[in-house]
């Protein structure tokens, strides 16, 4: 452990939920382990279950050897945990926790800093925020922040409340929205591909790229969260939040410095950007599905209306397929087409950007064809870089064929942080350049309220994709009829096609 990293309690309210055992242990534990945190560190779990300290520790230490898969003694670490047994309702146990992480910092010399992580339901975080205030627990000597967890509120409105309510307990700059996608090194990465290469930043506009494809699938169904994701949807749950931040990391001008306001300004700029949609071109601009059973590596699935806590004749959709159009200088003209959606054929999240073709191309492959070059950023679960290309094809002639130039970030062979890690990290540094600011979060839900409340009042013929499908046929029409067609594959080795 280091003396310069900054000292600092973490009082993660759900310290019992999934969240934290899943999640945020670990990434502490590894953080802790890459000497990222002081050693006057200590962590206050809150949660009404009245567990003992030695409950709390074990259940740290089972955690991290879950999810960690490490099985060293982890003694040591968890000697900084203590628990408060804690209910946020009532106001009386506030002063109780105040002292509590006052007696802590005393015996941890954690500087007087706080930092206040929301792992709870988000009909906390608001009277959470505010009882913190009123009951004095931000009048400590040293810095506090509050680290809140998506979804931010529900639509526009209810995102503004939320917002207004903890912008009364916190300033923006104390409040750290965790986008768990802006902590991925793929995405961080966007910045660097695009504003470190000469090659790429001439060429990234409506000149030379013909479309940009965002696709973010998952294998898996709703599972246990069928309550939770009826009422959300993959429109509130994907697209009002990750897909919208890598569209504006893909779209932003560069930014003036390296510095949060300056990232924040570019990608706001995006965001009001987008032509606006009416309830009349919805349907022109964004498709939605819902999963049916079907059959998986011979294993029979169940459909989506088939999941507990999901309405048997539910009109949530689980699949969304959409285009967005930047209307400024440098993309006007170009479509933003993102996908996300459960059960589909593979888990991936990829960014395909689709160069255009040259205005006269003699040299063509074989079958009298000439491929775009595309450029790939491997999201998850590849991580990596493809470029696809044409060269001569090895024989007498002079035809091209498609060859890629790949770079694999797993052979560079070192440990990459967790997303969690890297924000949580980011965080107890004061950097909040991987989160999302509040004049995101306005703009990205009233573009997609307008489509949300078209889908509640207009009902889909759900269901209308078979699991382990790339979702409904309507979203290979919403790129047909713009003369393109989805690159499918993740693989680095396959030629996408
Ligand atoms: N789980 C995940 O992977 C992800 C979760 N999130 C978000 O993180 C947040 C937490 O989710 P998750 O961990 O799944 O939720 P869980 O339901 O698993 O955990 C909720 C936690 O809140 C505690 N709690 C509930 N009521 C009270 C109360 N009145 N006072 C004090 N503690 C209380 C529970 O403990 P107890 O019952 O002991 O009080 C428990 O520790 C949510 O906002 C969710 O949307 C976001 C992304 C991913
Ligand atoms: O925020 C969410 O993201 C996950 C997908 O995250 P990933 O890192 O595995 O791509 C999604 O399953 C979940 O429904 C959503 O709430």
């Amino acid at each position: 452990m280091t003396q310069d990293t900054p000292r600092a309690i973490i009082v993660i309210f759900g310290a019992t939920g999934d969240l934290a055992n899943r999640k945020l242990y670990p990434a502490l534990y590894r953080l802790y382990r890459n000497k990222k945190l002081s050693d006057h560190f200590a962590v206050v779990g809150v949660a009404r279950r009245p567990l003992t300290q030695e409950d709390f520790r074990n259940n740290v230490k089972a955690s991290i050897e879950e999810y960690q898969g490490d099985s060293i003694d982890h003694d040591e670490f968890a000697s900084h945990f203590h628990y408060n047994p804690f209910d946020a309702q009532h106001l009386s146990e506030y002063q109780k926790l105040d002292n509590f992480i006052t007696e802590l910092d005393q015996h941890h010399q954690a500087g007087g800093n706080r930092l206040f992580y929301m792992a709870m339901a988000p009909n906390f975080f608001g009277p959470i925020a505010a009882n913190l205030k009123s009951q004095g627990l931000t009048d400590n000597k040293g810095w506090s922040r509050l680290v809140i967890e998506k979804p931010f509120g529900h639509n526009y409105e209810t995102a503004q409340a939320l917002n207004d309510q903890i912008g009364q307990a916190f300033d923006e700059d104390q409040i750290y929205r965790i986008d768990h996608y802006l902590g991925k090194q793929m995405i961080q990465n966007i910045e660097i591909v695009r504003f470190a290469n000469a090659m790429f930043e001439p060429l990234w506009n409506n000149q030379y790229i013909a479309n940009v494809q965002i696709t973010s699938s998952e294998v898996l169904g709703v599972e246990e969260r069928g309550r939770y994701y009826d009422e959300s949807g993959a429109l509130r749950d994907m697209i009002q939040n990750h897909l919208l931040q890598m569209v504006s990391l893909v779209a932003m001008e560069p930014p003036a410095k390296i510095h949060p306001d300056d990232i924040r300004y570019e990608k706001v700029k995006v965001l009001r950007s987008l032509r606006p949609l009416t309830d009349e071109t919805v349907d022109d601009y964004f498709v939605r599905g819902q999963y049916d059973k079907g059959i998986v590596d011979d294993v029979e699935l169940n459909g989506y209306r088939e999941s507990n806590g999901v309405e048997e004749d539910s009109n949530t959709e689980t699949f969304v397929a959409g285009k967005f159009m930047i209307d400024n200088f440098r993309w006007a003209g170009v479509p933003f087409y993102v996908r996300t959606g459960k059960r589909m054929k593979e888990k991936c999240t990829k960014i395909v950007v689709q160069f255009k073709d040259l205005p006269l191309n003699l040299y063509k492959d074989n079958e009298g064809t000439i491929n775009p070059n595309l450029l790939v950023i491997h999201v998850a679960p590849e991580e990596g870089i493809t470029m696809h290309l044409n060269a001569k094809k090895t024989d007498y002639g002079m035809t091209s064929k498609a060859i890629t130039m790949h770079y694999d970030k797993s052979l560079e062979n070192v440990e990459v942080p967790e997303a969690y890690e890297l924000l949580i990290n980011d965080c107890i540094n004061g950097d909040s350049t991987s989160f999302v600011h509040a004049d995101e979060v306005a703009l990205s839900w009233k573009f997609v309220d307008t489509i949300s409340k078209r889908w509640e009042k207009v009902k889909a013929n759900f269901p209308n994709y078979a699991s382990g499908m790339n979702g409904p046929d309507i979203s290979d029409t919403l790129l047909n009829k713009d003369g393109f067609h989805w690159w499918e594959t993740c693989s680095k080795d396959k030629q996408e096609k």
